[in-house]
């Protein structure tokens, strides 16, 4: 892949050229705009909303306001490298998917997870798939080609079915494990609670479960319309760090614990032996009042001590993925942004809105003189005043 992902800029003139008018929308309001007028009510708020009065959604964005990347000159940017090398692996770019559970959903045809996983073959972004999937992660595996793909999972309190799910990730190809910490019980979101739409929305999204047979001996049925859940029966397992040996022993892939935001958190869970920590206020929709996640990440950083640090909430274009890495994320993760490019333009549209996240960020890396990305540190940025 050609490292200059900036390149997609001139695609998109030459089509003017051609007289080939853009399509897609190019920044993230336009994109917030087309995403709410081509998804069904129920699925836009429960996509757009947070938690509470989403102040902490909304810091989440206005935290990359407050930091902007000095320029440095005569430093011979024409030749860029984004690749990045994290879990024995290497990527093109540090850009990836962050689990989105309804994503399914918000595809014209109900499918909008194998479409991510189509979109992650096509970019080299990576998809993180979360355990809410309307297909199941094995055919959700089989369109990610050459890309490497992560399964999220929300921890059942059956340890047999974590266990189950587990397996099945490792032998369907999936290169690590990513277990959400935030969200064993459900935020308070009123917009969901307005709507009361999250249960059913959720019940299109159980194909992880309904096609295991630990859930099937569990519940006695596959029809999840016929099974009475409870996200804290069936998925809302309240994990402590004694459950960390357990969690550990599940699997010889890389294990990465997403929501962590404390440096003391950070610190046990490095000593517990995980591979990568996840910092993320779950894009302020678990808890209103929170720290933004940014603000959260140098500390992370930090404590981590050179283990890999992930990063998302807030991120709305190329240059918040420059910021997020200056301020030392391994790798910088998208949610919304993916989600409204796959209701507004399916699989392409989806693609449209990673390259332009990606040639963005390679065009701030050539403008302002930081060729590779270790070349960005904290000292690239200042404060933003006024
Ligand atoms: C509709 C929606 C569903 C989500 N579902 C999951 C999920 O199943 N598992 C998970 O770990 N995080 C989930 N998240 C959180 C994302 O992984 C990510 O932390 C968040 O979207 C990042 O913030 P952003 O949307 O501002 O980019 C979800 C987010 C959204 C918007
Ligand atoms: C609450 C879960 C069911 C899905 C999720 O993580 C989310 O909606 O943010």
């Amino acid at each position: 892949m050609n490292p200059q992902f900036g390149d997609y800029q001139f695609e998109i003139y030459l089509d003017g050229l051609r007289g080939v008018a853009p399509t897609q929308p190019m920044d993230f309001a336009a994109l917030e705009e087309r995403a709410r007028a081509a998804l069904p009510d129920s699925v836009w708020s429960y996509v757009a909303g947070g938690a509470g009065d989403e102040h902490t959604q909304r810091a989440n964005v206005r935290a990359f306001e407050r930091h902007g990347l000095v320029p440095r000159m005569l430093v011979g940017a024409e030749r860029r490298d984004m690749s990045v090398d994290v879990f024995g692996l290497r990527l093109p770019s540090p850009l990836f998917m962050a689990p989105v559970g309804v994503v399914g959903l918000c595809a014209q045809d109900g499918h909008g997870d194998l479409a991510t996983a189509r979109a992650a073959a096509r970019t080299g972004v990576p998809m993180v798939a979360s355990t809410l999937s309307v297909d199941p992660m094995e055919d959700v595996a089989a369109e990610f080609g050459g890309t490497p793909g992560f399964f999220q999972l929300y921890t059942p309190r059956d340890r047999e079915l974590a266990e189950s799910l587990v397996r099945r990730a490792e032998a369907a190809g999936f290169k690590g494990i990513v277990v959400t910490l935030d969200t064993w019980v459900t935020g308070w979101r009123p917009r969901d609670l307005s709507t009361a739409n999250f249960p059913q929305l959720r019940g299109h999204c159980l194909a992880n479960y309904t096609s295991d047979a630990r859930f099937r001996e569990l519940t006695g049925s596959d029809d999840p319309q016929r099974v009475v859940l409870s996200w804290a029966g069936l998925f809302g397992n309240p994990l402590t760090w004694d459950d960390l040996p357990w969690l550990r022993s599940l699997t010889d892939l890389p294990l990465i614990l997403k929501g962590l935001c404390h440096p003391d958190d950070v610190r046990r869970a490095k000593d517990g032996g995980v591979d990568g920590v996840y910092c993320s206020n779950h894009g302020g929709r678990q808890a209103d009042g929170g720290l933004p996640a940014l603000d959260a990440l140098p500390g992370v950083v930090e404590a981590a001590d050179g283990l890999p640090v992930l990063f998302d909430s807030g991120v709305r274009s190329g240059a918040d993925v420059i910021k997020a890495l200056a301020l030392g994320a391994t790798a910088v993760g998208v949610g919304r942004p993916y989600a409204y490019g796959l209701a507004v333009g399916g699989e392409d549209g989806l693609v449209h809105v990673l390259r332009s996240l990606l040639a963005e960020a390679d065009l701030i890396m050539a403008v302002d003189g930081y060729p590779t990305l270790g070349d960005l540190t904290p000292q690239s940025l200042a404060v933003v005043r006024g």
